[in-house]
This record gives C-alpha cells, sequence and structure tokens, in this order.
C-alpha cells in the first residue's frame, strides 16, 4: 500500500512522518507498530522495520555511492568493510530498483541534487524495512526520474512494503498512491482514495488555490489554475 501524504507548506507531512519513524515523540497519543508501541522497541530493531527518507536531505559526504546505499545496511550490522552477501545483494537490488547501480563508483559530493536524491532514495530501500517513509522524494528530479522514483516506491508496497510518501505533485500523488491523507493546519482535511480525496472544493480549502480537474484515462488530475485565498501568514 502506498500512502500519499498531501497539504500546503507548513501543513503536517513531514512533522507526521516524523513522529511515524520515531524521530520525533507525540505529546498526545502514541504511536505503535504492530500493536508495540514505537518507543518501545530498540533503536536498532526499530531502524531496521522502518526506514526514514528525510526532506531534502542535504547530504555532501564524500563517499561513493554504493558506500552510502550501503548505509541503509547499518542497522542489520553491517559496516562499509563488512558487509555480508545478503547486504551485498540488498544494496545492489536498492541501486537497480532507483536506476543508481551507475554511480556506484562515484562520489556523492560529486554528483547532481537530482543524482544524489536517487542515491538517497537507494539507502532507504536498501534497509529493507517493513515500513518505508518517504518526504518529497521527487522533489529535485526530472520528470523521467520522477516517475522512476514514484515506480520504485510502487514496487516495495508491491512487495509488501508499507510506503506513505509526502509529495506536492498531486498528479503523481493521484497516478501512484493507493490512498492519500490531506493534511492542512496540522489536521486530517480527508482521507480516501484520490478521488475522493483530490476534489476541487477539497483542494481549493487546503491551498487557497482554485484547481481544474484533466481527465487521464481512467484518472483525473488536479491541476491549478489561480490563487484564490490567503497567502503565505494570512493562511
Ligand atoms: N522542529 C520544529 N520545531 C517547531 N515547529 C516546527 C518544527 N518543524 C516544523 N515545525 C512547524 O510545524 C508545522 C508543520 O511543519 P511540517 O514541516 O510538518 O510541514 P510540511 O507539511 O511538511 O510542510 P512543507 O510542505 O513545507 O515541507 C509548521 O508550522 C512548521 O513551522
Amino acid at each position: 500500500m502506498v500512502t500519499g501524504l498531501v497539504g500546503p507548506n507548513g501543513a503536517g507531512k513531514s512533522t507526521l512522518l516524523r513522529l511515524l519513524a520515531g524521530i520525533d515523540s507525540p505529546d498526545a497519543g502514541d504511536v505503535t507498530f504492530d500493536g508495540t508501541p514505537l518507543h518501545a522497541l530498540a533503536p536498532s530493531a526499530r531502524a531496521r522495520r522502518v526506514a526514514h527518507l528525510p526532506q531534502s536531505a542535504q547530504a555532501q559526504w564524500p563517499l561513493s555511492g554504493r558506500d552510502v546505499v550501503s548505509l541503509g545496511r547499518l542497522p542489520h550490522g553491517a559496516g562499509f568493510d563488512r558487509l555480508s552477501e545478503a547486504d551485498v545483494q540488498a544494496v545492489a537490488r536498492a541501486m537497480s530498483r532507483t536506476g543508481t547501480t551507475a554511480f556506484a563508483g562515484r562520489r556523492l559530493d560529486h554528483l547532481s541534487a537530482g543524482e544524489r536524491a536517487r542515491l538517497l532514495l537507494a539507502r532507504a530501500l536498501a534497509t529493507e524495512a517493513d515500513v518505508l517513509l518517504v518526504d518529497e522524494p521527487t522533489a529535485a528530479l526530472d520528470p523521467a526520474y520522477q516517475l522512476e522514483a514514484m515506480t520504485a516506491l510502487r514496487g516495495e508496497a508491491d512487495r509488501g512494503v508499507a510506503v506513505a510518501v509526502a509529495l506536492h505533485d498531486l498528479a503523481l500523488a493521484a497516478r501512484f498512491c493507493d490512498r492519500l491523507i490531506l493534511l492542512a493546519g496540522g489536521k486530517v482535511l480527508r482521507h480516501g482514495a484520490a478521488a475522493q480525496v483530490l476534489t476541487p472544493a477539497l483542494l481549493e480549502a487546503a491551498y487557497g488555490v482554485a484547481f481544474e480537474l484533466v481527465v487521464l484515462g481512467d484518472r483525473r488530475l488536479p491541476v491549478p489554475i489561480a490563487r484564490s485565498g490567503p497567502t503565505g501568514d494570512e493562511r
């Protein structure tokens, strides 16, 4: 299942992902994993089961692409000079699924922002966690790699991984997510299938922008037309 988190800047998408990853703790309520409170899991066990890729990770490390992706195996006890056969295979699979195999020998800090973003997505995939939390993975990517990244996330979901992804691109959200959660002002406005969530009225309420729906095959994709509500601080 791919769950998309959509909503305007400051809606709470990243905050929700950080809570789900156990990076932040909720002021109220609890996050549970298979019935166990997340904070009751040892950090290493949590890291093996829940992978989190933060927004626009600005990593500029002088590491090879392969070493960067290998970092995703740390929760499994791996080190750069201590990779099991399972680690090596997981790293190779993640690089293949993100189209980053060609960067295996390139230094991360010598790559473009989009190329780095793809390697960092590969690092998250390499963990082979049960839950994959990804914050705006397509922001730095050109259209071809946006599709490739979303296809990679869909592939993970088809293998049984629970994927939650924050997205600003509503067309990608409509096409690749099984269900969407529309957030605004820290609250859920609606959750459900794309057709139920991405209505012009709800989107206008969330973003202060008038939307029209464009028909693509059996889907209706929202296109922003013009601002209709308050801006920035007024929102
Ligand atoms: N570390 C923090 N300390 C205090 N407030 C924060 C912190 N991080 C985020 N916030 C606030 O929490 C709210 C939600 O922020 P969050 O980053 O979750 O939004 P978002 O939906 O991911 O936005 P964007 O689309 O801009 O990335 C915002 O008002 C933000 O200013």
